[in-house]
C-alpha cells in the first residue's frame, strides 16, 4: 500500500469514527449517554494498573475556586511549557511578561523520584439538553493525575504536596498583585459573584520615595521585615500570623503613600475595606474569611466609617457636615436615604474588633490589617491598644530628612546653598508633605531646581506668617474672652455686694 493510500484510509477512519461519534452525542438519550460513559470508565478503572486522581476547579457547597487547582495550575504552567504541544498564553506582571499554561485537553508528563505521572487538563462541555441559570457552572474542568498503582503511596504521601508547594511558590513568583474593595452584599450571590472587587496593584510608592525620617522608616522597614519572615515565631508563641499598624497624622502626611509603599515592600496585595458599606458583623467577617494570605487589610480614616458607639458615618455626609453644604434639597434627601440606609447598617466596634483579633483572623495568615486616620484622639482605646494595632505611627509634618527625600525624587538635588534656609523654616513652620511636594514640583520646563526651591521657601515663608498671624489673633480672642469672663465676675460681686447692702438695709443697719 502505498502512502497516499494510508493516509486516504487513515482519513476516512477518522471521518467514520467522528460520525458515530456526532451521531451518537445527536440520537442517543442523553441520560443514557450519562449511563455509557459511566460504565465504561468503571470499566476502565477495573482492568487498568493505573490510578487516577482528579482536582475540580471549583470545590465545596459555595464553589469557590479550589486553592489547590490554582497551584496545580501554577506548578503545570512553570513545567509544562517546555513540554506540552499545546499552550495558553496569558499577560502577567505589569503586562510585561507572558504565562503560558496547559491548554484544554493537553497532556504532559512529570517525574518524580524516578516515578512517572501524567497530567491531563480536562473541560467538560455544559450538559445542551438541560436548562441551567449558570452555563459556565456546568463547564466542569479539572485536572487528572494518572499513575502506576504500585506507586499510589508515594504520589498520595509525597508528590502531591510537592506539586502544590512549588506550585504555590511559582504563583507567588509571577502573581500580578492586586487591590480589592469591598462590593455591597447585594452582588454577593449568583454564579461568579465575589465580595470583592480588584484591579491591577500598580502604585509606584516605595520607601526610597517616602518621605519620613530616616531612623523611623528604617525601623518600620525592620518591623516589616521581622514580621513577613517570622511564620515559625508567630506559631512559637500562639500568636495568629498578622500584624496591625495605627497610621496617624494630619492629612497629606503620607498615610495612603505609605500603604502603598509597604503593599510594594512585602509584595502583598491590599484589601481597601470600606466599611460604611458592610451591613453587618457578619458580613464583615464573611469579608475577612474572603481574603487572601500575603495582603493588606486597609480601613482608611477609621473616625469616619465607624462611630464608636457603634452607629456608623459615611465619610461623606461627614465631609458635608463640615463644609456646611448639605443644605439644598438634593442633599438633605440624599442624606434622609443615607440615614435610612444606616439604620440597616450595624457594623460595631466589637463586630470591629473581633475581626481584628477574634478567632476569625487567623484564617489564612500572614495578614497585615492598617487603620488610618487624621484624628487618633477620637479613637476607643480598645480599638488601638498594642496587640491589636501593634504598632502606632505618626506621620507629621515635613522635617528637613523628609524634604531631603523630596528634594531628590523631584529634583534631583541631594544638597544646595539653599537647603540651610529651608532647614531653619521647617523647624519654624509646620508643612505637610504633600504641600512640600507641590511646591518642589516644576511647573514648566524653563523652572530649574534654584526657582523651585525658591518657590518653597516663599510658601514657607507665608506658611509662616499664616501661623504667626493666627497665633496672634487667637491670643487676642483668648485675652478679650477672659477680659469678658473677668467682667461678669465683677459685675457679679457687685450685684451680690448690692444684694447683701440691700439686706442690712431692711435689717434696718
Ligand atoms: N511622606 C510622603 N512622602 C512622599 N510623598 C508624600 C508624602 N506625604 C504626602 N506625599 C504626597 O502627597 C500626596 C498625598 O499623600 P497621601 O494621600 O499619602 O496623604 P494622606 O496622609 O493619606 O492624607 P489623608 O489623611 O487626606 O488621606 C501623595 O500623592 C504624595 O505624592
Ligand atoms: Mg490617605
Amino acid at each position: 500500500m502505498s502512502m497516499t493510500e494510508m493516509w486516504t484510509q487513515l482519513g476516512s477512519a477518522i471521518a467514520g469514527l467522528m460520525f458515530v461519534w456526532a451521531m451518537y452525542e445527536r440520537y442517543f438519550p442523553y441520560q443514557l449517554q450519562e449511563y455509557v460513559e459511566r460504565y465504561c470508565q468503571k470499566l476502565v478503572a477495573l482492568v487498568s494498573p493505573y490510578f487516577q486522581i482528579v482536582f475540580d476547579e471549583y470545590t465545596g457547597e459555595d464553589l469557590k475556586r479550589s486553592e489547590v487547582y490554582a497551584a496545580i495550575q501554577s506548578y503545570l504552567s512553570a513545567n509544562s511549557s517546555m513540554r506540552a504541544k499545546r499552550l495558553k498564553a496569558d499577560v502577567v506582571k505589569d503586562s510585561h511578561s507572558v504565562l503560558l499554561t496547559m491548554d484544554d485537553h493537553e497532556e504532559i508528563t512529570d517525574n518524580f523520584n524516578g516515578i512517572k505521572v501524567w497530567w491531563t487538563s480536562i473541560k467538560n462541555k455544559p450538559n445542551k439538553q438541560s436548562f441551567s441559570f449558570y452555563p459556565e457552572l456546568d463547564e466542569r474542568r479539572y485536572f487528572k493525575l494518572a499513575v502506576h498503582r504500585r506507586y499510589r503511596e508515594i504520589i498520595v504521601k509525597s508528590y502531591i504536596d510537592h506539586v502544590i508547594k512549588e506550585g504555590k511558590a511559582v504563583a507567588v513568583k509571577n502573581r500580578q498583585r492586586k487591590l480589592y474593595t469591598n462590593n455591597p452584599s447585594d452582588n454577593w450571590y449568583g454564579w461568579k459573584a465575589t465580595k470583592w472587587s480588584h484591579v491591577v496593584f500598580e502604585h509606584p510608592a516605595s520607601f526610597d520615595t517616602l518621605a519620613m525620617a530616616t531612623k523611623e522608616k528604617e525601623e518600620i522597614m525592620k518591623d516589616l521585615v521581622k514580621f513577613s519572615k517570622g511564620k515559625s515565631y508567630y506559631a512559637k508563641i500562639g500568636k495568629a500570623w498578622k500584624r496591625g499598624y495605627l497610621l496617624y497624622g494630619p492629612p497629606g502626611t503620607g498615610k495612603s503613600t505609605m500603604i502603598a509603599a509597604m503593599a510594594n515592600f512585602l509584595n502583598y496585595d491590599v484589601y481597601d475595606l470600606e466599611l460604611t458599606t458592610v451591613k453587618d458583623n457578619s458580613e464583615l467577617r464573611k469579608l475577612l474569611i474572603d481574603t487572601t494570605s500575603k495582603s493588606i487589610i486597609v480601613i482608611e480614616d477609621i473616625d469616619c466609617s465607624l462611630d464608636l458607639t457603634g452607629q456608623r458615618k459615611p465619610k461623606k455626609e461627614k465631609e458635608e457636615d463640615k463644609d456646611g453644604e448639605g443644605k439644598d434639597p438634593i442633599s438633605k434627601k440624599k442624606k434622609e436615604e443615607e440615614a435610612e440606609n444606616k439604620k440597616i447598617s450595624k457594623v460595631t466596634l466589637s463586630g470591629l474588633l473581633n475581626f481584628i483579633d477574634g478567632i476569625w483572623s487567623a484564617c489564612g495568615g500572614e495578614k497585615i490589617i492598617v487603620f488610618t486616620t487624621n484624628y487618633v484622639e477620637k479613637l476607643d482605646p480598645a480599638l488601638i491598644r498594642r496587640g491589636r494595632m501593634d504598632k502606632h505611627i505618626e506621620m507629621s509634618y515635613c522635617c528637613f530628612e523628609a524634604f531631603k527625600v523630596l528634594a531628590q525624587n523631584y529634583l534631583d538635588v541631594e544638597s544646595h546653598e539653599l537647603f540651610a534656609k529651608i532647614r531653619n523654616l521647617l523647624e519654624e513652620t509646620k508643612m505637610t508633605p504633600a504641600d512640600v511636594a507641590e511646591n518642589l514640583m516644576p511647573k514648566s520646563e524653563d523652572e530649574d531646581e534654584e526657582s523651585c526651591l525658591k518657590k518653597l521657601i516663599a510658601a514657607l515663608e507665608e506658611a509662616k506668617e499664616e501661623e504667626a498671624r493666627k497665633k496672634s489673633e487667637e491670643e487676642a480672642k483668648l485675652k478679650a474672652e477672659q477680659e469678658k469672663e473677668r467682667e461678669k465676675e465683677k459685675a457679679t460681686e457687685e450685684e451680690e455686694k448690692e444684694k447683701g447692702n440691700g439686706k442690712l438695709k431692711e435689717n434696718g443697719f
